[in-house]
């Protein structure tokens, strides 16, 4: 028995030193196939940008939006080469338009950035060939209240998204958002206590604040206050105001995007757990707006006659409710069977809520700010708008009607966002092999023009910020200087303004931003002048960086500074 029991237990330490030293044979196999399909397909990678000034790096860095937090590894993780404070740099080191990158951490795809306007045009009309890769990072993050406009796939699902709200963008709507701009720099001037002049402290907050207002106003129906106060405590249970919510969430826009919101509800530090109230109270708050939307839209019908049907809303919260209504409606009629092709899932709706407001103020919040900064800094270009005023207004304040014939101050407007453009990167997918035109030249600036063959599936930078800093398009590209958006010069430089995008992705809030902008910057300088305020020591160039620069966050963020008004004679 004895002699039984020993082999048995020798063959059962056998089996299990053969069972796990198969096992590890296993995983070797496995780990070598691995490292070398990796090995394979990072070696066709090179095959693909082969020809072209290529920047490699260990990990994703171009498209990341935490790219300024990730540290500089020589060889490694050249973070520096990607900068995008001289967004130029690079393709100047390159002697070309077109450059490549590759990620050992993607050897699946190459990535490409274009700068030749000609080019970025080429790709931004042919949504055929470049499709935007919605499955990125940069793109899932602004789901995080639901599928919305910006993140939706081109083709039908796009088509689907936008039909919802262009009716929200009529001439009709455009004189609303001029008057809720003016009112809204009312509010703003007097909260702040410096219409008679003095300094306006946090130009960027302010400007931020006062965007909010006119998107909530003229898109949403809501009247946010001016100063936003701030409940106490980080309980995970409370629900803290519409405006706080928002305000919170926009300031941490990385961490709520990036971080699940039930970690941030349940993480030990109670300033974090507010930042996951902040995210569930917004969440709750578009819900109730949504559903109150909807009462009244319901009510308005319930008084209308069987064959009547209200008015398609003007305004985005009414337009995106409505769109799920009348889906509804045409289910009902077919018996409730089928889906519709058309309208927005109750998800989407939130989505495209928190989109609209997003979008619709940090963009324009930011350009009025870079704006300001430069306006300061060239008081000329301040005097050449009150001029402009003067002689269209006869001297009264400027109105909707009075918009075409002030060119200087979307002149100013242009060509700030030219040099400090917020979303400077724009990702396209390849949806088939395409062929790129791109150029290089010599050390005598002699072209040669090139073609490159992109593969389906590699990423596609439009690079908005190089693209108008490229000296083959502009003259002195580096100097602000609105006059080139006059006369033929301008007309010619209309045709590469690319930081709206272009073609059908083309931004759908770019005539809202423009009249937004114009009549705020407009009835201020009408108002008041306004000029820096020296820090102690300050040279005059330190003075022109603070003034106009900006860091990179999740958009290129310009600085914070105070401005000092003085009000205008007779103003
Ligand atoms: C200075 C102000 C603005 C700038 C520079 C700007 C820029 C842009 C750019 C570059 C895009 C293309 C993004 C992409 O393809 O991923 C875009 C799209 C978009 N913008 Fe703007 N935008 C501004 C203001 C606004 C405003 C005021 C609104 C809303 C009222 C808005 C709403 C949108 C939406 C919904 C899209 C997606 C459009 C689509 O894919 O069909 N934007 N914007």
């Amino acid at each position: 028995m004895n002699s039984f029991q020993q082999v048995f237990d020798r063959w059962q330490t056998n089996k299990e030193t053969f069972s796990s030293k198969n096992a590890w044979l296993a995983a070797e196999i496995v780990l070598a196939t691995c490292m070398v399909l990796w090995l394979y397909r990072y070696v066709q990678l090179f095959q693909q940008v082969r020809g072209l000034y290529t920047i490699h790096s260990l990990i994703e860095v171009l498209e990341a939006p935490h790219r300024t937090k990730i540290p500089h590894i020589p060889v490694l993780i050249p973070t520096r080469k990607y900068t995008l404070q001289d967004p130029w740099k690079k393709y100047k080191t390159a002697k070309s338009d077109l450059i490549a990158y590759t990620q050992a951490t993607t050897p699946g795809y190459a990535v490409y950035s274009i700068s030749n306007p000609q080019v970025v045009q080429k790709v931004l009309a042919d949504v055929l060939s470049f499709g935007k890769p919605v499955e990125s990072m940069g793109y899932k993050q602004l789901n995080v209240f639901g599928k919305q406009l910006v993140s939706t796939q081109s083709g039908p699902e796009h088509r689907r998204h936008r039909s919802v709200v262009k009716g929200c963008f009529s001439e009709e709507v455009m004189r609303t958002v001029w008057d809720r701009s003016i009112e809204s720099l009312d509010t703003m001037l007097s909260t702040e206590k410096v219409e008679d002049g003095g300094v306006l402290e946090h130009v960027r907050e302010a400007m931020y604040k006062l965007t909010l207002l006119v998107i909530g106003a003229a898109g949403f129906g809501l009247k946010f206050p001016w100063s936003i106060p701030t409940t106490e405590g980080g309980s995970p249970y409370d629900v803290v105001t519409f405006h706080e919510a928002l305000h919170l969430v926009e300031y941490h826009l990385v961490a709520e995007l990036l971080v699940p919101v039930w970690i941030l509800e349940n993480f030990p530090l109670p300033s974090v757990r507010r930042l996951g109230n902040a995210q569930r109270s917004l969440r709750h708050h578009f819900k109730t707006m949504i559903a109150t939307r909807r009462d009244a839209l319901q009510a308005e019908q319930a008084g209308l006659g069987p064959q009547e049907k209200i008015k398609p809303p003007s305004d985005l919260l009414g337009a995106i409710v409505a769109s799920q209504m009348d889906i509804e409606a045409e289910e009902k009629a077919r018996g409730g069977k089928g889906t519709s092709k058309a309208g927005l899932t109750s998800e989407e709706q939130m989505g495209n809520v928190w989109i609209f407001i997003f979008a619709g103020h940090e963009t324009s919040g930011q350009t009025l700010t870079f704006t300001l900064g430069h306006l300061a800094m060239y008081p000329e270009w301040q005097e050449k708008i009150f001029q402009e005023i003067e002689e269209v207004c006869q001297g009264s304040h400027p109105t909707y009607r009075d918009m075409n014939n002030l060119p200087s101050v979307l002149a100013c407007v242009y060509e700030t966002l030219r040099l400090r453009d917020l979303i400077s990167l724009n990702q396209k997918l390849a949806l088939k092999d395409t062929v790129l035109p791109y150029t290089t030249w010599d050390d005598l600036g002699q072209i040669t023009n090139h073609t490159h063959t992109i593969k389906k599936g590699s990423h596609v930078l439009v690079d908005f910020a190089a693209s108008g800093q490229n000296p083959f398009f502009y003259r002195d590209p580096h100097r602000w200087d609105p006059s080139r958006w006059y006369g033929e010069e301008g007309n010619k430089n209309r045709s590469h303004l690319f930081n709206f995008s272009a073609g059908p992705r083309a931004c759908i809030g770019r005539r809202f931003a423009e009249v937004e902008m114009t009549a705020i910057l407009s009835t201020l300088i009408k108002k008041v002048k306004f000029e820096p305020v020296r820090q102690k020591g300050e040279t005059d160039e330190q003075m022109y960086d603070r003034m106009t620069q900006g860091h990179e966050v999740f958009l290129l963020t310009p600085n914070s500074f105070p401005l000092k008004f003085t009000k205008r004679q007779g103003a």
